[in-house]
């Protein structure tokens, strides 16, 4: 019989709908899930939604009914893993690239093993929307983070961007299948701010509008990092802008990280919209970096939900302390999901400087046809 999973859960959002796939196709447990993005407006499944399904489904050789758009059900009923090959997804409008990676990057590390072939995965839509990760958040916090604790091994190339609404980016990502269970980690101590680095990225948009953002985003952080006696810290933002021939549409963002000396990873952003001064563009996305970091966690609260799935995935314990105040929604939504669809155990620690640690007992998964995998 199929599981049953309520869409309208806590966040109610998209990732519900990623996260169950991506559990269904690696678990082999057939799903049925209704009232999708119930707390979205409209509802239902938009162009990336159906396009991560159908991506999902293509990899997990899955039975997949319902995936229209506009649909708040549906039923995806797996088959066997394909081995890594190379695979397109096109969400057509500016729908996030980075969002069809999260449901499709647990499936590929886990694509017949043992196999040291990596799989091509190439997606296009928007790389730099808002409510996503920025191709340049996954390419400088996601994936360093993932490749430093969980041993995930995959390349990222930007073909072309594509800003909202026009979309038409494309990004190459080759992922190496893992040869391994996923590590556990435990990331408790978040130590001083080694660095900051940013990128602020534009395209079809007069010359000065790169260095403005960069100057509205050094100008505030250097101002804080002062007050807190940090200023020797080294800030180093780049100003890129993308070829006219290469990019659909016009568009800017900034994307700013700071690396910690435990090994965290705290990220920051804003993405340009009409009419938005450049340096306020530049000034929003470190207001967003600051906010990350007086939260005083090891990961901010994007990246939080992102690992919550591989936690679940890899082979015994992990901790990672958070930041201050209540778990995101997301968060508590992605181990919602985890505990629905796996064996794995989370619990959350709140301590009394207000951190949160989350700790999960992971279930070591190997692919049901690779149990000489070792752990
Ligand atoms: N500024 C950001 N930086 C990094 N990641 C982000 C940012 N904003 C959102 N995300 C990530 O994007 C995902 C969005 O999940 P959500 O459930 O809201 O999806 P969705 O409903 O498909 O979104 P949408 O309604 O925009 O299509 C989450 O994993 C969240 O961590």
């Amino acid at each position: 019989m199929n599981i049953s999973i309520n869409g309208s859960v806590l966040e109610g959002g998209g990732q519900i709908l990623r996260n169950s796939v991506t559990l269904s196709a690696l678990s082999g447990k057939a799903i049925h899930i209704h009232q999708i993005r119930n707390g979205r407006k409209p509802p239902g499944l938009k162009n990336q939604h159906r396009t991560g399904l159908q991506l999902a489904a293509e990899i997990a050789s899955a039975k997949l009914t319902g995936a229209t758009n506009g649909s708040t059900e549906i039923e995806f009923t797996p088959g066997a893993l394909k081995t890594p090959g190379d695979f397109v997804a096109d969400s057509v409008t500016a729908g996030s690239t980075t969002l069809l990676l999260q449901i499709a990057l647990p499936l590929l590390l886990f694509a017949s093993q043992p196999s040291k072939t990596p799989s091509r995965l190439t997606l296009k839509g928007g790389t730099n929307a808002t409510h996503a990760p920025q191709i340049d958040y996954t390419e400088n916090v996601f994936l360093p983070f993932v490749r430093r604790f969980f041993g995930i091994r995959t390349e990222l190339q930007v073909n072309r961007r594509g800003y909202y609404p026009k979309g038409g980016g494309e990004v190459l990502f080759s992922v190496t299948p893992l040869s391994q269970c996923l590590k556990s980690f435990g990331l408790l101590e978040r130590g001083n701010v080694r660095c900051i680095k940013g990128i602020a990225h534009f395209a079809k948009l007069p010359g000065h509008i790169g260095p403005s953002m960069v100057d509205g985003a050094k100008k505030l952080l250097s101002v804080r990092l002062a007050e807190d006696s940090s200023s020797s810290i080294p800030i180093e933002i780049q100003s890129r802008r993308e070829r006219n021939d290469n990019t659909v549409g016009a568009g800017s963002g900034v994307v700013l990280w700071a690396e910690l000396e435990g090994g965290g990873i705290i990220g920051g952003s804003a993405v340009g919209t009409k009419g938005i001064d450049a340096s306020l563009l530049g000034e929003k996305a470190a207001q967003d970096l600051l906010r990350g970091l007086d939260a005083g966690g090891c990961v901010d609260e994007w990246l939080e939900d992102q690992i919550i799935i591989f936690m679940a995935l890899a082979e015994g314990d992990s901790a990672i302390l958070c930041g201050k105040g209540e778990l995101q929604l997301h968060t508590r939504t992605a181990i919602w999901v985890a505990e629905q669809l796996t064996e794995a155990r989370f619990n959350t620690e709140q301590l009394e400087s207000g951190h949160t640690i989350i700790r999960c007992k992971g279930i070591g998964y190997r692919p049901s046809a690779s149990s000489d995998i070792p752990c």
